[in-house]
């Protein structure tokens, strides 16, 4: 699915965090929101979730306005760092949540969602692990789980707030060549958040450059930086 945003602003109090952004993701490609602290990224990606409303602008998600369609029915699944697992539920359980929560006649019966639960294991490597409960997981393995649940509701879209922000260098890297992988694999449109711009470069097909509420460019890692557009691209990437 494809995302365009058109003009949009969001203001809180006397601060524009977004200021008339206008870009486009196209259907499948994975894209990195890069940027210092403050410049608007988790705001974006709200708007895009549905999560937060704009001030003006449009969001259209494979041509069709969006704007004002309800979170749980445009189809998207979230991982956010803060984003944690119930601790209660077992990890077969916090997967299986988004699908037991839907109206009964959309619910798939029992054992269809016990199948859905254990291929998404198996996709994010974690077989076996379905009746730990979450303390009983590394903070990668609980990330993967988090994804997992994300997926079990077959979203058109994946949006990702910093996923593997809390997580220490060594597991963050694993979890960045992990995540490009299994994007390959399943080429769900995903957004994702990072102010870290070797994650952005490793993962991303294009990256948005923003600073301040504005998009200063998007473009593929390589060409960002062969050319960057403007003065605080060049500064912030530091080529
Ligand atoms: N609910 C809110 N109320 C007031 N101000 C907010 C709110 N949400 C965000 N802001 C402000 O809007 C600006 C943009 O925030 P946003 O979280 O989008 O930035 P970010 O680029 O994701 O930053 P970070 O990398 O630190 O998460 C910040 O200055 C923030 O303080």
């Amino acid at each position: 699915m494809s995302i365009r945003v058109q003009h949009i602003s969001r203001r809180f109090g006397d601060y524009q965090a977004l200021d008339r952004i206008s870009l486009e993701m196209y259907s499948g490609e994975l894209v990195a929101l890069l940027g210092p602290s403050g410049c608007g990224k988790t705001t974006l990606l709200r708007i895009i979730a549905g999560l937060e409303s704009a001030d003006t602008g449009h969001v259209y998600l494979d041509g069709e306005d969006s704007t004002h369609v309800p979170v749980r029915e445009r189809g998207i699944g979230f991982v956010f760092q803060n984003y944690a697992l119930f601790p209660s539920m077992t990890v077969n359980d916090n997967i299986s949540f988004g699908l037991r929560m839907l109206p009964k006649a959309k619910r798939p019966h029992k054992a269809q969602i016990q199948k859905t639960v254990d291929d998404l294991l198996a996709l994010v490597q974690l077989q076996g692990l379905g009746d730990r409960y979450p303390a009983q997981l590394s903070g990668g393995q609980r990330q993967r789980v988090a994804l997992a649940r994300a997926l079990a509701i077959k979203p058109r879209v994946l949006l990702l707030d910093e996923p593997f922000g809390a997580l220490d260098a060594k597991v963050r890297k694993e979890l960045r060549q992990w995540l490009r992988a299994l994007h390959h694999e399943l080429k769900i449109t995903s957004v994702f958040v990072t102010h870290d711009q070797e994650e952005a470069a490793e993962v991303a097909d294009r990256i948005v450059v923003m600073n301040k509420g504005n998009v200063e460019q998007m473009d593929t890692p390589a060409q960002l930086f062969a050319q960057p557009a403007t003065p605080f691209v060049r500064e912030f990437l530091a080529v």
